[in-house]
């Protein structure tokens, strides 16, 4: 069995990589997921000048996944993109991914210029949890903002791009968004980020876990998987083909990523999991994969990718 994968024009020889914002920060943290049985990495969501970020604890593991509230600390986007431009001259075989993520459309726009006139040859991914006008809902979740974000991005844009999309819960959000992302020369479609501001509870004190904005903060790890196979799947059923989808959420085992796979992707992101287990996890998980499609007598991604069964 092997599990190689693409995205457009861009060969993976592995399905498996990183979720943005996990070991994945600094040149180190890049360098050993580069190192890892990962078929390839996706930077920090960087924004224009560093940022620190939220105090700590900004980040919790829980029993059943994980909960934070990091504030988007990162090197900023020239740090990403110099470790981008050395990583494509050392590995030409292995294309990498750039996360952005503006604190305003302006910014977003700005990035993408400078991403626009650089020599990066991988692919880019606008994460669209990024937050929008102050009061208003963050991007993904403001249907005429992210129309129009996409617009003015793609009135430019000419390099391979892709979006980072929030979880959706209602049938007719999959449909707007579905048809708004359809109008757009996007590579791909990665769902999901984060379930928004959850809460969890220290047991000893009866304090919420983590610091900012009063223990409020995005859930991943297995309590995500059902949003996740959900919008990766309805995404799958209402994009045009010619925008594959990345699945990530709730991957703990290589069932979890054959489900995914399944439901439609063609990349399966480990967020939680890696957090917790180190890149260690990308050999467990192959391997687990691969002991998953020799039972269903699958040799490539390719014979299963999107073939979930529905009962009649
Ligand atoms: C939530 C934002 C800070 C607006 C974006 C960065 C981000 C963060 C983060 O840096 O807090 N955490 C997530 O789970 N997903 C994200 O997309």
């Amino acid at each position: 069995t092997d599990l190689h994968t693409s995205i457009d024009k861009f060969q993976f020889n592995n399905v498996f990589m990183n979720a943005s914002g996990v070991r994945c920060y600094t040149k180190d943290e890049l360098d050993e997921l580069a190192q890892s049985d990962a078929g390839t990495l996706v930077t920090k969501s960087a924004t224009q000048t560093k940022r620190l970020g939220n105090p700590s604890p900004r980040y919790a593991p829980l029993e059943l996944g994980s909960i934070n509230s990091m504030g988007l600390p990162n090197e900023g986007l020239e740090y990403y993109l110099d470790y981008a431009l050395d990583f494509q001259k050392a590995h030409p075989e292995k294309p990498i991914f750039l996360s952005v993520a503006g604190l305003s459309m302006e910014e977003n726009l700005a990035m993408a210029h400078t991403i626009e006139n650089s020599d990066f040859n991988g692919l880019v991914e606008f994460n669209l949890s990024c937050p929008n006008v102050p009061g208003k809902p963050q991007t993904g979740y403001d249907f005429d903002r992210t129309q129009e974000v996409l617009t003015n991005l793609f009135d430019f844009f000419t390099k391979p791009a892709g979006v980072k999309l929030p979880p959706y819960f209602d049938l007719a959000q999959f449909d707007q968004m579905a048809t708004i992302l359809n109008q757009f020369p996007l590579k791909f479609v990665n769902s999901i980020n984060s379930l928004g501001n959850g809460l969890m509870i220290d047991p000893e004190t009866d304090t919420a876990l983590i610091k900012p904005k009063g223990g409020f903060g995005g859930i991943g790890g297995a309590y995500a998987k059902p949003i996740a196979l959900a919008n990766v799947r309805a995404f799958a059923q209402r994009l045009d083909p010619k925008i594959q989808l990345i699945g990530t959420g709730g991957v703990t085992n290589g069932r979890d990523a054959y489900d995914l796979i399944l439901a439609g992707a063609s990349l399966v992101q480990v967020g939680t999991l890696l957090q917790e287990e180190g890149t260690v996890a990308f050999t467990r998980l192959t391997r687990e994969l691969r002991a998953v499609m020799q039972t269903k007598g699958y040799n490539a991604i390719s014979d299963f990718r999107g073939q979930l069964k529905v009962l009649s």
